[in-house]
């Protein structure tokens, strides 16, 4: 039972239309009536719950006004926390919003921590840890993908399926344990082949969570491109049409960019940072070295590359170099300036001789192909087979770690069933399992990683 009353300011600071104060506890009603006076006679200590009142704010002080206010009442147990929650909708504007936490908190009322309120609904079992994380993940969404994968993890999808695995085990776990309580009654006894059996299919659903795992971190966090190649290929060029606004300065003059160019946007729902580079080749020059230098290093940080070569002039010993420094799995070679290019290009030879797999003929300059451009690379990073985002379940790489510590006892477990060992060693193995997937949804984890998960969320959240 939770005995003390936080509140926080919920609304980001700054100029705004409304700015909330959230209050939240067994004296949040109490704490809030001490400033408020409504504007018709009424006792918030006896509204309705999930009411709105309108009134005003007055410091006991001097009893002036602070602002004027429309504040709800939303009372325990159905909450966001759980608990008695008022919330003070002030007019927006940094001053009149701290004001107002200011007086409630003179009222006894302490300052919440960050996630303090989402914490509550937590620790009130009002959502378990999933869901809360899921609340996190909707605020620092980039994209709508990665907004439904969150929305679908805070309606207590994943919740569910860990439960239901979780489920599964303890079944196996009921019966290994008559066993051991009740070695009389051999009826009950699982054999080996039924415990194998059935271990199997909860590795399966295991293995298929883990397999969306990869999907849903690319929605959910997005990914580093890099446009790569010589000097003058037309990398600032490409650039420029994938985010349709002149971004980087483009000149005939080879060596143009110089330091590496960051810009962000959304293909097709994935959030992708875009890298343009300065052109890689020998030089003197210490700046444009410099560049050269900082280029590699985000080559190595790339998750996919976009390798640019100029068809008008054909590969040389620069391009081969060039390729040697990136993940060619991971990589389209961008064929630019094919506008130049009367005859057919032999595309063949172009692959062969950069080992890149995926390709798009292209023209910077009268933007052809830049919808295939667009598609190869989401295929790139999201293959075919795997079909769409709305798919992935588990984007959390905390959740993907428990499920594979999970999967390793669950493995261990069916080792020990196949060579035939007692079922009192196989128990351990299973009730590790059982522990490490209730960490997913905060049943069986500690309290300082709780407050750990929790410290990352926003004030007032
Ligand atoms: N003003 C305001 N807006 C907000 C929130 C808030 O706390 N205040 N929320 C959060 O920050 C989100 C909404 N989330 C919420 C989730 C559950 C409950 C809640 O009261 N749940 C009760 C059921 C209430 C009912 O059935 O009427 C429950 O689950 O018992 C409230 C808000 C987004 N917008
Ligand atoms: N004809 C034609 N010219 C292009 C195309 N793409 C780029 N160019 C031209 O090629 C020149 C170099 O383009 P940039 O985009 O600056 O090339 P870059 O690879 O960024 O060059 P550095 O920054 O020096 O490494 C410019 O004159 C562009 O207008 C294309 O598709 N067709
Ligand atoms: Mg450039």
């Amino acid at each position: 039972m939770i005995e003390d009353t936080i509140a926080a300011i919920s609304t980001p600071l700054g100029e705004g239309g409304i700015g909330i104060v959230r209050v939240s506890g067994p004296f949040a009603i109490e704490a809030v009536k001490k400033i408020f006076l409504p504007h018709t006679e009424k006792d918030l200590a006896t509204v309705r719950s999930y009411t709105l009142h309108y009134g005003k704010i007055i410091d006991p002080i001097d009893e002036t006004l602070v602002d004027e206010v429309l504040v709800s009442v939303m009372r325990a147990p159905k909450s966001y926390t759980g608990e008695d929650v008022v919330e003070v909708n002030c007019h927006g504007g940094v001053v009149a919003v701290e004001k107002v936490l200011e007086l409630i908190l003179k009222e006894g009322v302490r300052l919440a921590e960050p996630g303090e309120f989402t914490k509550r609904a937590f620790l009130n079992g009002r959502i378990d840890l999933s869901q809360a994380e899921a609340v996190i993940d909707i605020i620092r969404a980039k994209t709508e993908a990665g907004l439904k994968i969150a929305g679908r993890q805070l309606s207590g999808e994943v919740r569910e399926k860990i439960n239901t695995v979780r489920q599964k085990i303890i079944n196996i776990l009921a019966h290994i344990e008559v066993s051991i309580d009740y070695p009389e009654y051999e009826f009950d006894e699982i054999s080996p082949e039924t415990a194998s059996k059935n271990l199997d299919e909860i590795i399966l659903d295991i293995e298929k969570l883990l397999s969306s795992y990869e999907r849903g971190r690319i929605f959910k966090e997005g990914i580093t491109a890099v446009i790569a190649g010589k000097p003058n290929v037309g990398k600032s060029s490409l650039l420029n049409a994938l985010l349709r606004k002149k971004r980087a300065i483009v000149t005939d003059i080879p060596g143009t960019t110089r330091d590496v160019i960051e810009d962000y946007l959304n293909l097709k729902g994935i959030p992708v940072k875009i890298v343009d580079t300065a052109g890689i080749r020998e030089t003197e020059d210490l700046v444009e070295k410099l560049g050269v230098e900082k280029t590699r290093e985000y080559l190595n940080q790339a998750d996919v590359t976009l390798f640019v070569v100029d068809v008008s002039l054909g590969l040389d010993e620069n391009d081969k170099k060039i390729l040697g420094l990136i993940n060619k799995e991971k990589s389209l070679l961008v064929l630019n300036k094919i506008d130049l290019v009367s005859k057919g290009l032999n595309i063949e030879e172009y692959l062969q001789k950069t080992g890149i797999k995926r390709f798009v003929p292209f023209s910077a300059k009268k933007l052809t192909g830049l919808e295939t451009l667009e598609d190869q690379l989401y295929e790139l990073l999201i293959p075919e087979q795997e079909g769409i985002s709305e798919n992935a379940l588990i984007s959390n790489l905390r959740h993907k770690n428990y499920l594979e510590k999970a999967l390793h006892s669950l493995y261990a477990a069916k080792k020990l069933v196949l060579s035939g060992e007692s079922v009192d060693i196989v128990a351990i193995d299973l009730n590790e399992a059982l522990k490490d997937l209730g960490a997913i949804t905060g049943d069986t984890l500690g309290e300082e990683i709780i407050n750990e998960i929790f410290a990352q969320f926003c004030v007032g959240k």
